[in-house]
């Protein structure tokens, strides 16, 4: 018996998305990261559920490639608000959130972010704003959660980072209980900034639109940025919004490469 899925990606993001809105589908941990591998399985860096909701007009659920349940994840929101075709309200375990299809992809209100130290979590209070700690050239971070946690720090060249070395030594730090995404971010003036993403229980992935939120929301916050922020990553630009005290606003493109059939009991 086969189930069919949707091969997507938000800017090279790239999610196996399984339609169980009718047809109920039991993922787990070991399950997702079987089909997220690329060598012997779908292949992507996260695996999404579509499922009925209680409270809103679907409910999203996301597994990183390593299998991990996780609470957000941007560039598949617009991916599902795409799916589902018209604006709808979408039940994650980050929050809940709303988007509208439109032109080649879909904006949608991310929430509000979250500044507080056990809100991020860390492991003990300290000043999010600059974190005192450093790995190496990475130092004085900002941490945000966006419906899934996150660092942002700002460097002068970002070419320069070796974040496959850097990014999973900081996902792992015992400060972060619940591991974290890193991003470093270099700003080219106060409409761009550019961006790379090592993603919790992903590695580097050519975009994350979290990690865009969390980037952007840093940049203003620091006075580095207007309230509307091109944030341009490997694999292309996201345009985000946000006032302090207000929700968090991502637009970009959400593609539909392939539409598969899969055997799960194979992967079981
Ligand atoms: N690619 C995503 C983020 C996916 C989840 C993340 N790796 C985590 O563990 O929180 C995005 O587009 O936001």
């Amino acid at each position: 018996m086969t189930r069919s899925f949707h091969k997507m990606h938000g800017l090279g993001n790239d999610f196996a998305v399984f339609d169980a809105r009718e047809t109920p589908l039991a993922m787990t941990p070991a399950l997702a990261a079987a089909l997220a591998d690329r060598h012997t399985g779908i292949g992507c860096d996260q695996l999404i559920v579509v499922e009925p909701s209680t409270i809103a007009d679907v409910r999203m659920r996301i597994w990183n490639a390593d299998g991990s349940e996780v609470e957000a994840c941007g560039n598949a929101t617009r991916c599902v608000a795409a799916l589902v075709g018209r604006e709808c309200s979408i039940e994650t375990a980050g929050g809940l959130l709303s988007a509208a299809p439109g032109g080649d992809g879909a904006s949608v209100d991310m929430g509000a972010p979250r500044f507080g130290w056990e809100e991020i979590p860390l492991a003990y209070a300290m000043d999010t704003t600059a974190l005192p700690v450093g790995w190496e050239m990475l130092e004085g971070a900002t941490a945000i959660n966006v419906g899934n946690p996150h660092l942002v720090f700002f460097v002068p060249d970002l070419d320069d980072v070796p974040l496959e070395r850097l990014g999973p030594q900081i996902e792992t730090d015992p400060l972060f209980p619940n591991r974290i995404n890193v991003n470093v971010a270099q700003v080219i003036d106060r409409g761009r900034v550019r961006a790379r993403t090592w993603e919790r229980g992903a590695g580097l992935t050519r975009a994350c639109g979290t990690g865009a939120c969390a980037t952007a929301v840093a940049a203003i916050r620091a006075g580095l940025a207007d309230n509307e922020v091109t944030v341009e990553l490997p694999g292309g630009p996201l345009v985000i919004e946000w006032r302090s005290g207000g929700n968090i606003r991502m637009t970009g493109p959400a593609t539909l490469a392939y539409t598969g059939e899969i055997d799960l009991e194979a992967f079981r």
